[in-house]
């Protein structure tokens, strides 16, 4: 599709044939007095006074174990930066609808008119009532990694920054299979990466705890190459990263480079610095919604180039939509009070080996993994099955769980209806 006939798609689709994306419903029958009765005054007071005796009752009595906030300040709303929290209530809407359908957990969208952290760090903590889970949406870094450590440390409920942890959870699953088509080990190969901010940041961190060495990275953020004595006081995360290296620019970060990383902005990188890669490169451009350079740009310089995007319409989308709704699920299921690093290490692997198992339909029966499938498809039926149990097995093993699941069998079962449902 163009790009006009996208556009003018797009805004159809949300303006019609209501506005928006999403809706609340009553999951309970209200037809007549007598369920009126039952709902609302006198007969709800009942579920007040059970849940005021015992706030766990809250969990029987309320959706709240169900519900999750989407919540941003529109501060770096996909690529398009700081654009306010009103702009960016399709996006938390997007992803409303994405929790429901693939792992059908209820949310609500909370866009936030506050850019101080601490403030916007008390409000969220004063909403610990209302929900079972926080995802923190397109918040900028440096701020967002001081206000996920500050609300995980305030609240009693998993608080995940999805575009820090969704995203490297799928990148390190990603990551690991195209290497392996590649021929390349982690601990030895060069990475350059474009983009400094929460993704970025985030992915690194878990590339590293996979094998990656910080020795054979290079990080570029919007003023070049972050080497070693750029700045007198580097941002710290920043600073995590600094190189040691005589390269200023992403061209002569790129160059010799087995692995690019962009999570930035759109069309910064060329075709000239693909050209400059080593054997196979591969090409992660997950920048939203232009990518860092397009896959046909890639593919025409380099044919033996393994290429994915954060994009629906080219093949190996890599999005944090195949992590989000199922880690959250696995999390809920438990009654996890955090996601910790166990349940995202569980989830990297579960996607990384579903993605190399048969396709349910194959007659052959071989592996599924190829350079234009190298994660499984959003609308994957599996991937309930296979990531939700991943999690909460994690979570019930390094015992953060308060609701330990006692048949992982049959929880497997219902998440596979969960993933028919969704599909
Ligand atoms: N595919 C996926 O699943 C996901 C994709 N993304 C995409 O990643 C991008 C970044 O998101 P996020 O980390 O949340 O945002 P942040 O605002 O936290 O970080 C943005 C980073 O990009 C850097 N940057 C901006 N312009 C350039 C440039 N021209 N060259 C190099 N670096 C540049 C900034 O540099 P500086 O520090 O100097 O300001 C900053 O480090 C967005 O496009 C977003 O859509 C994010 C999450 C998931
Ligand atoms: C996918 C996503 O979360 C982003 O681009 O910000
Ligand atoms: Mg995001």
């Amino acid at each position: 599709m163009n790009s006009t006939l996208l556009k003018q798609a797009a805004l159809s689709y949300h303006a019609n044939p209501r506005p928006g994306k999403i809706s609340v419903a009553p999951t309970k029958e209200l037809a007549d007095a007598k369920s009126l009765t039952l709902a609302y005054s006198p007969g709800v007071a009942h579920a007040c006074e059970a849940i005021a005796a015992d706030p766990v009752a809250a969990e029987r009595l309320t959706s709240r174990a169900n519900l999750v906030a989407v919540i941003t300040n529109g501060t770096a709303v996909l690529g398009l930066g700081d654009i306010g929290p009103l702009a960016s209530k399709p996006v938390m809407e997007g992803k409303a609808c994405l929790f429901k359908k693939f792992a059908d957990i209820d949310v609500f969208d909370l866009e936030i008119a506050e850019n101080d952290p601490d403030l916007l760090i008390d409000t969220i903590v004063r909403l610990e009532p209302t929900f079972g889970g926080i995802n923190l949406e397109d918040i900028k870094a440096p701020e967002c990694f001081y206000i996920e450590r500050q609300l995980r440390e305030r609240m009693r409920i998993p608080i995940f920054h999805d575009d820090q942890h969704g995203t490297a959870i799928i990148v390190g699953a990603g990551i690991l299979n195209a290497l392996s088509l590649a021929g390349k080990d982690i601990d030895k190969v060069n990475v350059a990466v474009s983009g400094a901010g929460a993704a970025a940041i985030a992915c690194l961190d878990l590339l590293v705890s996979l094998g990656l060495d910080r020795r054979n990275i290079k990080v570029c953020d919007s003023r070049g190459v972050i080497y070693r004595g750029r700045d007198a006081n580097m941002e710290p995360n920043k600073a995590r990263y600094q190189a040691d290296t005589n390269d200023r620019t992403l061209a002569e970060a790129m160059a010799g480079a087995d692995v690019f990383l962009g999570l930035s902005q759109g069309g910064v990188v060329t075709r000239e610095m693909v050209a400059r890669m080593a054997r196979d490169p591969i090409v992660f451009a997950l920048a939203n919604p232009l990518p860092e350079i397009l896959p046909e740009d890639v593919h025409a310089i380099r044919p033996d180039a393994i290429v994915a995007t954060g994009r629906s319409d080219y093949p190996n989308q890599i999005n944090n939509v195949l992590c989000f709704p199922y880690i959250f699920r696995g999390a809920l299921d438990v009654g996890a009070t955090t996601i910790n690093e166990a349940m995202k290490l569980a989830c990297v692997n579960a996607i990384a080996q579903l993605a190399r198992q048969p396709m349910a339909d194959s007659a052959t029966g071989e592996s599924a993994l190829t350079r234009a499938r190298l994660i499984p498809s959003p609308f994957d039926p599996r991937l309930a099955a296979w990531l939700a149990p991943a999690v909460a097995a994690a979570a019930m093993a390094s015992g953060v769980a308060r609701r330990p699941l006692t048949n992982l069998d049959r929880y497997r079962e219902g998440m596979a209806h969960i993933g028919r449902e969704a599909s």
